[in-house]
């Protein structure tokens, strides 16, 4: 047995080797000390092999998942050895193999992955010139994702995919491996990285294999063609992924190109500043994400991500969408047929996930039911009134369900079928003649043992003559001392109690045989069926990955629907031209948060960045809603980009291709960053990146150095925006300098957040003006803030004196004039003689000389 543990674990040396014995699964040796380690199990030795005691451990088998899950969150990947010969059918132990190996980015079990979040296997090929291509998957899906990108983007992307394993060559460089190293440092990559063999990273093969799972002679279909580097990445993808499957992955059916030019770009910074899916401080909610999601499945939730984190610039989906919403909602007097629908799609299925356990045949009967109930209420779904909508239209017709799928299902599969099908008690009555024979076989043991009893009693004349059956002993004839003398020849003993014996007779062990054999025969009957039915089902697969799909996006429609009525959202409007114009927009989050808390109403702004405005500085008091203005103007233009309606009284957007953000966040201590340092590197990859169609927010940029160098950047950044990037920007500032900017500077415009005081005290109002803010009020909300009375005193004090001083300097400081040209220098002797020189016209000879001649000038 050892022999066969030690083959096994040679086929898999980095991955922890669970090896199946009876009732447990049991690990050897450096596999038993670590997972002692990780999961807090008993470590034991066992016997000895080649001399040395076997050190082991061990999980029961019921247990698996949960010790998975735990080694699974701790970054660790799994084989599993099961049984797969028969028990005695040959000399020494029985044929193990390993089925599957689960590995963080792999999962394909429902109690291992989260219901509202892909995990997702990234594959990375370090191609020449710079070149890196991704592809990455989750293998529940059955959609690969292929990009190329520069080496310096890869850090982009990664955090962008965010994926729960990748896989590199062991081919890779030096320094990109160190690359990737020090993104797992810098905490933009937290999952395991794991190496693979060169030789799988190979564009030709993975060109040949997307074209096998496509069904497709050119990839031209698909626009991947001629991406040697993403399809070298693919290769190591898939043939990694059909390794810890351990089969083909028949579902897997699409690929999708993603282009950096096709998506609205959504770097790491404005996902986090944003709080699109998580706070600042890490948590779940709330969140865009969290506010948005009422869907009724995990389906949906994951689509919904999607939709919200990949924004096409390509604006004709998200138009799509805003219609089929205007649909659903009806009239908008609360009984659209959103209503409806969210009451049906209540308790489905996660058809995505099942369909994907069927390809991979892990599928369990329950799920099947699942399923199959799934199906009956999406039948019912598609008979939905066409909808005058080409998307709803489109989506309704993918959910007509395959109809012998549901048929096959229905008559095959218990209503309430045990949990495994090792168990047996899975297939349906009425679906399999010999089975349900065999079943009559056990069914029919009480008649037969009652009618043996009765025939016995009279053959014997032994009143409490009794036949019955125990699992140890099998069926026997009891009979008391006090009878034993009347007991007939034919009579064997089988066993002696204290009061009674025990016997068989050749007529009762005939039965036995029979009924014990149409048990285990039964068994292996249903086991043949279930994979007959699987073999079936296998041809449904795509139909099945359609009307998921189909499925989803309704489920993100209706809860979009009902977001929008709920929260009162309108419909926004796309125009060709250059423009973010909202009227009446709200941040809705803050909106939500102070509806939840009772602390009063939101109040709303308008927003106008046009061709004459393509920039608001934005100054007013802490505290006075700066950040939560500008956050607003961005969600509302990420909303509209996913098709979602927006919380405004109405909004025009023209094309957008980035949203940026610059706002202040914590020192990133770990990456040896200081706040300063972060805050200059955001803002150079803004001003590097940014075009005239993107959408920039910056935060109080340059408050972290000293006065005069942070208003002195700050006012460089902002006219180079405003004269180079042309971006829409919002700039909010402590620094009223800047508000200079807009008398020379036509796209710029001042605004502030409106604040009176009220005694020694300051009152928000939230609204924002037209023009500079007048004054700051720090001192009013550091009372607010509690700050003692002393304190407060002494600041007052030294203001007055700060600003009396500040008067008599009445020296202006021109912050937006342009530098002067710098000065020309003298050119230098050799420069001159470099200029006279024409190397076309030279011999070589003539060539030295005149570099001799050079030198020599040099002196
Ligand atoms: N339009 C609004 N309506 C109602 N409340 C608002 C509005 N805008 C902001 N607030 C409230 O004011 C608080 C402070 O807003 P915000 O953080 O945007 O201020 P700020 O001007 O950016 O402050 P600082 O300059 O200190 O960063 C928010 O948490 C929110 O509760």
């Amino acid at each position: 047995m050892m022999a066969q543990y030690l083959a096994l674990k040679a086929e898999h040396p980095d991955t922890l080797l669970f090896y199946r014995m009876g009732d447990f699964y049991e690990v050897f040796y450096g596999d038993a000390e670590k997972s002692a380690r990780l999961l807090d199990i008993t470590l034991t030795q066992r016997g000895q092999s080649a001399g040395q005691p076997v050190t082991m451990a061990g999980v029961p088998f019921h247990a698996l998942e949960n010790y998975l899950g735990r080694l699974i969150k701790m970054g660790e990947s799994v084989a599993i050895a099961e049984q797969v010969g028969e028990v005695g059918a040959s000399k020494g132990p029985v044929e193990r193999k390993v089925v599957r190996v689960v590995t963080p980015g792999t999962l394909t079990d429902s109690e291992l992955l989260s219901d509202k979040n892909e995990s997702l296997l990234l594959s990375l090929h370090q191609g020449p010139r710079a070149k890196a291509g991704l592809a990455w998957f989750s293998v529940t899906q059955g959609l690969v994702h292929l990009a190329e990108c520069s080496h310096d983007e890869v850090a982009q992307w990664i955090a962008r995919i965010a994926p729960s394993e990748v896989i590199y060559s062991a081919g890779v460089t030096e320094r990109f491996e160190q690359q990737l190293l020090q993104l797992r440092q810098s905490g933009l990559l937290t999952c395991p990285l794991s190496l693979r063999p060169d030789w799988q990273f190979d564009g030709a093969l993975g060109e040949r294999k997307l074209l096998e799972h496509l069904g497709a002679a050119t990839l031209q279909a698909w626009n991947a063609e001629g991406l040697a580097q993403a399809h070298a990445a693919a290769a190591a993808l898939l043939t990694y992924a059909e390794h810890t499957q351990g089969r083909a992955l028949t579902h897997v059916h699409g690929v999708r190109v993603q282009r950096n030019d096709q998506l609205i770009n959504l770097p790491v910074a404005t996902r986090r500043n944003l709080e699109l899916t998580k706070t600042l401080r890490g948590e779940d909610s709330p969140t865009l994400f969290s506010l948005l999601d009422a869907c009724m499945t995990g389906m949906g939730s994951r689509t919904l991500k999607t939709w919200l984190l990949e924004p096409e610039r390509d604006r004709s989906a998200a138009r799509e969408r805003h219609a089929a919403i205007g649909i659903l909602r009806g009239s908008g007097a609360g009984n659209g047929p959103w209503q409806m629908l969210r009451d049906e799609l209540r308790g489905v299925a996660d058809v995505e996930r099942i369909t994907a356990r069927i390809a991979l045949r892990q599928v369990r009967p329950r799920e099947l039911v699942a399923l199959g109930r799934t199906l009956e209420k999406s039948a019912l779904l598609a008979q939905f009134p066409k909808a005058p909508d080409p998307l709803l239209a489109r989506l309704f017709e993918h959910l007509a369900p395959p109809l012998d799928c549901m048929q096959l299902l229905k008559s095959s599969i218990m209503e309430e079928p045990a949990a495994l099908v090792r168990d047996g008690g899975v297939i349906a009555s009425g679906f399999d003649a010999e089975l349900d024979e065999l079943r009559g076989i056990q069914n029919n043991c009480d008649d037969f043992l009652l009618q043996l009893e009765t025939q016995e009693k009279e053959r014997t004349s032994i009143p409490n003559l009794r036949v019955q059956f125990n699992k140890v002993h099998g069926f026997y004839i009891e009979v008391t001392t006090s009878y034993l003398d009347r007991v007939p020849e034919n009579y064997r003993r089988r066993q002696t109690l204290k009061n009674a014996e025990r016997f068989i007779t050749p007529e009762l062990k005939a039965f036995e045989d029979k009924a014990l054999s149409a048990q285990e025969r039964g068994l292996a009957r249903e086991k043949f069926l279930y994979e007959q039915i699987l073999d079936q089902l296998q041809a449904h697969v795509p139909a099945l990955t359609q009307l998921a799909q189909a499925l989803s996006a309704l489920d993100v429609l209706c809860a979009l629907a009902e977001r929008s009525l709920t929260l009162n959202w309108c419909a926004p409007q796309f125009v060709p031209e250059p423009c973010i114009e909202i009227e009446a927009g709200r941040h809705p989050v803050v909106e939500a948060r102070l509806a939840e808390t009772s602390s009063g109403a939101f109040i709303p702004n308008n927003t106008r960045l046009n061709a004459n405005t393509r920039m608001q500085i934005i100054t007013g008091p802490n505290m006075g809603g700066k950040s939560t203005y500008m956050r607003q103007v961005a969600l509302i233009v990420l909303l509209a980009s996913m098709g979602s309606y927006v919380p405004a009284a109405s909004c025009r957007l023209g094309p957008i291709d980035a949203i940026h953000t610059r706002i202040g966040a914590a020192d990133d201590l770990a990456n040896a960053q200081s706040t300063f340092m972060l805050e200059m590197t955001e803002a150079a990859q803004i001003l590097h990146s940014a075009t005239p169609h993107s959408l920039v927010l910056m935060d109080e940029i340059g408050r972290g150095t000293s006065t005069f160098d942070g208003l002195a950047l700050a006012s460089g950044i902002a006219t180079h925006l405003h004269d180079r990037t042309k971006a829409f920007s919002l700039f909010a500032t402590h620094y009223f300098e800047l508000t200079e900017l807009s008398a020379r500077h036509q796209h710029a415009m001042n605004v502030h957040v409106g604040a009176t005081e009220s005694g020694n005290d300051i009152v928000f109002l939230h609204e924002i003006q037209p023009g500079p803010a007048s004054r700051s009020y720090g001192i009013q909300v550091a009372k607010l803030a509690g700050v003692p009375a002393a304190v407060i005193n002494h600041a007052r004090h030294a203001l007055e004196t700060l600003e009396a001083r500040a008067g008599e300097d009445d020296v202006q400081v021109d912050l937006f004039a342009p530098p002067p040209e710098p000065p020309l220098t003298q050119v230098s002797h050799v420069e001159q003689a470099l200029a006279g020189i024409n190397p076309d016209a030279m011999s070589p000879r003539e060539a030295l000389d005149a570099l001799y001649q050079l030198k020599k000038l040099l002196g």
